[in-house]
């Protein structure tokens, strides 16, 4: 057995801002006033339009319909007719879906019915519109009689989101995909006034057989003011006759009028008399002045919808009693071996062989250079050999000329001066044969020689570095360790240079850091106690940053001699704040 379901018919208009809603108000008044026995139904876009302004249409419309806006992703061309605003217009597309209607005559919001046009109603054409007064062959789209269907609704929409429109709003959209195959309406039923043209022996032979007037343009009757229209001139007519059905339901002096209306509407509002936020309390409430009422609703009792169109379960979300607690030993485990990331690039594989080999192991973080006379000239170092052979072990100015001939001009200025420095007694033997041997370099000059410095060829220094790096280290170990067991005031010295004794800074003593073996070069961790008085836990010394002046003292620049104290660092001085 099939079962007719009869569809209803339904006019229907659409609201995608709050600021037409005195529009839509306006258009549904003036139907009903006529006497339609059709239902009269509102597309809402929710996301746009507040919860107080949908329940002002509720009082006149039949059905709010929420839809989702549909926007123009590419709406340069509206800005070609200086309509931005239009940018969720494609919305209207909506209609076509809502098939649960057999017929709907839509309706801009902008629109005053001077008649019910019930007989829309009864016309055979799937779509039918009456032509647009700026460009006649097309039809516009502030008045429609249509079939919603699925099919027109897809091709649309599709239309919609490759923004396929002249204008970039629906009426584009609309004529591009009707074409001329639409019904057309009599310009009667959209007349569209305009306050710098009008043919008026056309509006005076046809004024009584006017059914809708049409007020297209961003200067809508409720935005312009009542005084905007007080001539007497066609327009001024038809958009009189707009004021009048508004003043007949929202005038000021009636009494019933709901502020929000008059918000929207200019020149109406009254601020003296505050907008009040509708709360569904008996006496309204002022959010501007008074806290709220200890029994009003919470916000989210007016949502429109509580759930969404696409929810398969409507049921609201119940709260457990209680949610399980985290668990406790969560943690991440460090990987113990190190993955080597898969390499990306084909050279990444094919690696050249390196053609310069540095020191595989340099000492230089924590020896200090050895201060020969001349700049050392570094070369590779020879395998098997210690660290110190990779030095060169010659002087500079006996192998380049010009140092030399400096050296040699300057000692020639010298003698001239002064020839003091003939004979000194007591003087070793060694010392007598190194001067001898600097003689037969440097000419006939007389230097005084250094006490307890042995002969050149019982000096290996390569072995000697390496003594004086393991005696410092040493040296140095001792004192922090003999310090930090109880010896509270005694001052190391490194270098020649006095470390005071300071306390640790608060919250460091727990600190370990990797200390380089100063010999081996190898990292080793070494503790020594804290020397803080109070606290007593294990620290490490930490690995100098000072290294000497390195490149600046090669290049014969200017550099700091002596320690200036550092400013306190970002961590000194967070825990220096707390
Ligand atoms: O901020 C807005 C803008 C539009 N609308 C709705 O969308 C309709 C169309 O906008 P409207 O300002 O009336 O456009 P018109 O000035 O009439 O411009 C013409 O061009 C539009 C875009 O193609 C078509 O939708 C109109 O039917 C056509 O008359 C309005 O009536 C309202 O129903 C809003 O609710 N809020
Ligand atoms: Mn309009």
């Amino acid at each position: 057995m099939v079962t007719s379901t009869k569809k209803e018919d339904v006019y229907a208009s659409l609201l995608l801002t709050d600021t037409y809603l005195p529009g839509a108000l306006v258009l549904a008044h003036s139907l009903r006033d006529a006497g339609t026995t059709k239902k009269l139904a509102i597309l809402v876009t929710p996301d746009t339009v507040s919860t107080e302004v949908i329940a002002q249409l509720k009082t006149v419309y039949d059905y709010v319909i929420y839809v989702d806006r549909i926007r123009n992703g590419k709406p340069a061309n509206l800005f070609l007719m200086n309509r931005p605003d239009l940018h969720s217009a494609f919305t209207k597309i909506n209609l076509w879906k809502q098939t649960q209607f057999r017929k709907i005559v839509y309706i801009d919001a902008d629109v005053v019915a001077y008649r019910a046009v019930d007989e829309l109603f009864d016309l055979p054409h799937a779509f039918s519109a009456a032509p647009d007064i700026g460009w006649p062959d097309l039809f516009n789209t502030g008045v429609m009689a249509l079939t919603p269907n699925m099919g027109d609704y897809y091709a649309m929409v599709a239309m919609a989101e490759r923004g396929i429109s002249f204008d970039g709003a629906d009426q584009g959209l609309l004529n591009m995909h009707f074409g001329n195959t639409y019904n057309r309406l009599s310009f009667t039923y959209n007349v569209t006034p305009s306050a710098h043209y009008q043919y008026v022996p056309a509006y005076r032979h046809f004024q009584s057989s006017i059914n809708m007037i049409h007020f297209i343009g961003s200067d809508k009757p409720w935005k312009q003011g009542r005084e905007s229209s007080s001539g007497s001139g066609p327009f001024d007519e038809m958009t009189g006759r707009w004021w009048a059905v508004y003043d007949r339901h929202y005038r000021k002096e009636a009494g019933h009028a709901p502020n929000i209306v008059q918000y929207f509407v200019k020149g109406e509002y009254n601020p003296t008399t505050r907008y009040v936020v509708p709360t569904g309390e008996p006496n309204g409430w002022d959010a501007q002045r008074q806290s709220p009422p200890t029994d009003s609703k919470p916000e989210a009792a007016n949502f429109p919808r509580t759930h969404y169109e696409m929810s398969q379960d409507t049921s609201q979300f119940q709260a457990p009693e209680r949610y399980p607690s985290p668990p406790k030993n969560m943690w991440y485990q460090v990987p113990s071996e190190r993955e080597q990331p898969k390499s990306v690039f084909p050279w990444e594989n094919n690696q050249p062989r390196p053609t310069r080999v540095f020191a595989e192991n340099p000492l230089a973080p924590v020896t200090p250079a050895p201060k020969s006379p001349g700049p050392a000239i570094r070369t590779a170092p020879s395998p098997g050999g210690t660290a110190w052979n990779s030095f060169s072990q010659s002087n500079a100015w006996d192998e380049i000329p010009q140092i030399n001939r400096y050296v040699d001009s300057m000692q020639r200025h010298r003698r001239s001066r002064s020839q003091i420095l003939a004979a000194s007694p007591g003087r070793s033997t060694s010392g007598e044969r190194q001067e001898e041997q600097t003689e037969e370099r440097r000419g006939s000059i007389k230097l005084p020689v250094a006490e307890g410095v042995p002969a050149q060829a019982e000096w290996d220094p390569a072995a000697q570095l390496q003594k004086l790096a393991k005696q410092q280290s040493e040296v140095l170990l001792e004192k922090l360790g003999a310090s930090g067991a109880g010896q509270t005031q005694e001052s190391i010295s490194v270098d020649g240079k006095e470390i005071p004794h300071r306390p640790l800074p608060f919250g460091s003593e727990d600190i370990l850091a990797e200390a380089p073996d100063l010999v081996s070069g190898k990292t080793t961790p070494r503790t020594v106690e804290s020397r803080s008085p109070s606290v007593s836990t294990t620290a490490t010394i930490a690995v100098p940053a000072y290294q000497g002046p390195g490149a600046m003292f090669e290049k014969g620049e200017d550099y700091m001699t002596q320690d200036t104290p550092a400013p306190p660092t970002e961590e000194d001085r967070d825990i220096l704040q707390t």
